[in-house]
Order: C-alpha cells, then structure tokens, then sequence
C-alpha cells in the first residue's frame, strides 16, 4: 500500500494498510482549527480521533521564506496533511512516538465515507472547507487516524482568565510535564522536526498533539549545507519553538503562586544570554540557588539548560560530612597526652 506523501524523506502508511472502504462511524465533532475538523470515531470497534484536512491552501507558501518550488512541491512540502505526516512518519522512524499523541496511519474518505460525515455533520461549510461542488467530486478527504484523547475542549473564541487556565492546564499540568515538554521539543530537533507553532493548544499534558506546520528534514526551506551553522534557518526556528516553550512556561507561572513557580526554560532570553555568557556554568542566584549548566541545546551551545540546587541543603549536607569527618578523624587520632581534663591527641 501506497505511504504518503510520495517525495523524498519520511512517509507516513496507510491505517492498517487499508485496501477498501472502511466502516466509519461518526460519533461526536471534536474541534477544529485552521487546517482541518477533528471528529471522534469508531472504526472496526474502536474508538480514534479522525483528524480530516480541508482542502485549499491554508498554509504559509515557501516563497515567504524565499524559497521557489512547483506547484506540486508547495503542495508536498508546505501542506499541512504532508507536513503533518512526515512529521509522524520520522517519529516512527526514529522510535521517538512518545513524544506526540499517538498516530496509526492515514486514511482517505472516499464519497460513501464523505456522504455518511455529511449527514452527521451540522458544523462543518462542507462548501468551504472542501469545496463540495460538482467540480470536486470524486476528491477524497485527506485524514489522519489518532488516539482520542478526553481533551478538555476550549473553543477557541472562548476567553476570560477561566478559558485561559484551562487552556494552560490542559497542555502542562505539573512541573513534570513541563520538563517533558522541553525533553520532547529536543527530541523534535534531534531527529530533525521543527513544530514551528508550539503553544497551549497544540500540546496536551507535555506531547505534541499537532504537527499541521511543522517542517521535517530534508525540505527545501531548510537547506542542507547550511544546516550545521547557527544562521541557518533550522536554527534560527529551533530557538523560536524553544521561546514558543519558555512562552507556555510563563504561561504556567501566570497562574501559580511563587512555590509552585517554574524556574527552567528551555532558552533565555538574548539579554540574559549575554550576562550568563560571563558567568561560569555554576552560579549562584539571590534565593541562594545554585544553577549547574547541564545540557547544551543541539548545537547551540550559548542556549543550555540550567538546573538548580537548593543552596541550603548543600549546605545542610556538607555540614553533616564534614562533622562525621570530625568524628572519624578523632576516632582514628591518637591520645598523646592530658592537660587540665583536656585530652591532647596527635592529628591522623
Ligand atoms: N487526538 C485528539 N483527541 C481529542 N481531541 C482532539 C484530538 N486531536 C485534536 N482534537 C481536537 O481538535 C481540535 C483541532 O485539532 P488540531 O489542533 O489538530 O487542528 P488544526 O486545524 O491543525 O489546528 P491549528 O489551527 O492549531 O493548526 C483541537 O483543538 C482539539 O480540541
């Protein structure tokens, strides 16, 4: 069976190498965003997220990033199904999948599928998203085949601080996740993903839910001999998804009081570089923190992780070593004498 899209780099396969239609059944409408409609389904008895695509041009063309390719290679490259399933394609390739909610292959509707969401569908401008006319029939819906996940489902007109909370603590729920999130960003960058739009709604509890814009390598955006300098663009857009990453921490910190306040990021701001630049890799901050440089940012070694220590229970450790030291010393010295009830030893 056919994988997709056919052009060099990775290429997602079929849902389970499907040959004939596929018995689908449309349970609930999920949400949507700019590039497709997300329905809860069943198939063959078990329960997925069917994420379908709209047709059109919804995406950023590559001449914006002063690239020039053919018609059918904008469509390859900058689509957002194809960028979406190159991107999960590499996470298999790369046994890296963790990192992302779940995909098992992709699907195309053919008319009795379309006929069958249409009639359940009361959301969907069938006209506009999918051109639904006589000159278009016969097209299949492009769709790809996730784990459903019970997502809490803010609309997207929706605001207010309660819209805002929620939005957050549906993509970082804990500390915990919020270093996930930044281990599973360079995961991306490792295996050569750029997410190019990381943000609350993208993300659901530390893993990438949406990969709609992403770029995976090779792509003609992302040039292969410049690849290894910092001005290439892989580079310059690894460290916005990393600032994208910092954004949602600060986010998070928004709405915690200060204990439960995170203090890592996955890059600093360019200020802060500079003044870190004069420090060593360990430093000390005013809450009495140590911060140990731990990680170097994939080929930026000016970006790096920085871990803390709790200064005191340093020192509260190095107290308690250096009196059993004492003891031990004074276990091992010998008494060479006595003066007014003291005992004089002679140093180990
Ligand atoms: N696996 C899933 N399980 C449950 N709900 C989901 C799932 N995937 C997506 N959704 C819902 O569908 C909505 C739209 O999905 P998604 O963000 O993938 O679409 P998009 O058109 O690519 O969005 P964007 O405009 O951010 O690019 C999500 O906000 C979420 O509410």
């Amino acid at each position: 069976m056919e994988s997709l899209p056919q052009i060099p780099g990775p290429q997602l396969a079929r849902f389970r190498g499907q040959g004939g239609a596929l018995d689908i059944d449309f349970l609930q409408y999920l949400g949507s965003g700019v590039h497709a409609h997300v329905w809860k389904v069943r198939i063959d008895g078990a329960i997925y997220a069917l994420k379908m695509f709209r047709f059109g041009n919804n995406f950023t063309p590559a001449s914006c990033f002063h690239v020039e390719l053919s018609d059918e290679e904008e469509i390859m490259y900058m689509h957002p199904f194809n960028c979406e399933s190159r991107a999960y394609a590499r996470l298999h390739e790369a046994n890296e999948e963790h990192v992302a909610i779940p995909c098992y292959g992709y699907i195309l509707l053919d008319q009795e599928q379309q006929k069958r969401l249409r009639k359940r569908d009361t959301t969907c401008d069938w006209v506009k998203d999918w051109y639904y006319s006589d000159a278009y029939a016969g097209r299949p819906v492009q769709a790809l085949v996730k784990e459903f996940i019970e997502y809490d489902n803010v609309g997207a007109r929706e605001r207010g601080l309660d819209a805002n909370l929620r939005r957050v603590t549906r993509a970082i729920d804990s500390p915990k996740t919020a270093r996930a999130l930044l281990d599973n960003m360079a995961t991306l960058h490792r295996i050569g993903i750029l997410h190019r739009d990381i943000n609350n709604s993208n993300v659901a509890q530390g893993r990438f839910l949406d990969f709609s814009t992403s770029w995976t390598k090779p792509h003609p955006c992302l040039d292969p001999e410049q690849i290894e300098s910092s001005d290439s663009p892989f580079h310059q857009l690894g460290i916005t998804d990393a600032y994208d990453v910092d954004l949602m921490i600060g986010h998070w910190n928004q709405y915690h009081p200060p204990k439960r306040r995170l203090w890592f990021r996955a890059a600093q701001s360019q200020e802060y570089l500079k003044r870190l630049r004069s420090y060593s890799k360990k430093f000390k901050d005013s809450r009495n923190f140590i911060w140990e440089w731990t990680q170097e940012y994939p080929g930026r070694p000016d970006l790096c992780r920085w871990e803390s220590e709790d200064m005191g229970a340093k020192q509260r450790r190095s107290k308690r070593d250096w009196r059993k030291q004492c003891l031990r010393r004074k276990e091992k010295a010998k008494q060479i004498g006595q003066h007014d009830g003291l005992k004089i030893y002679q140093p180990a």
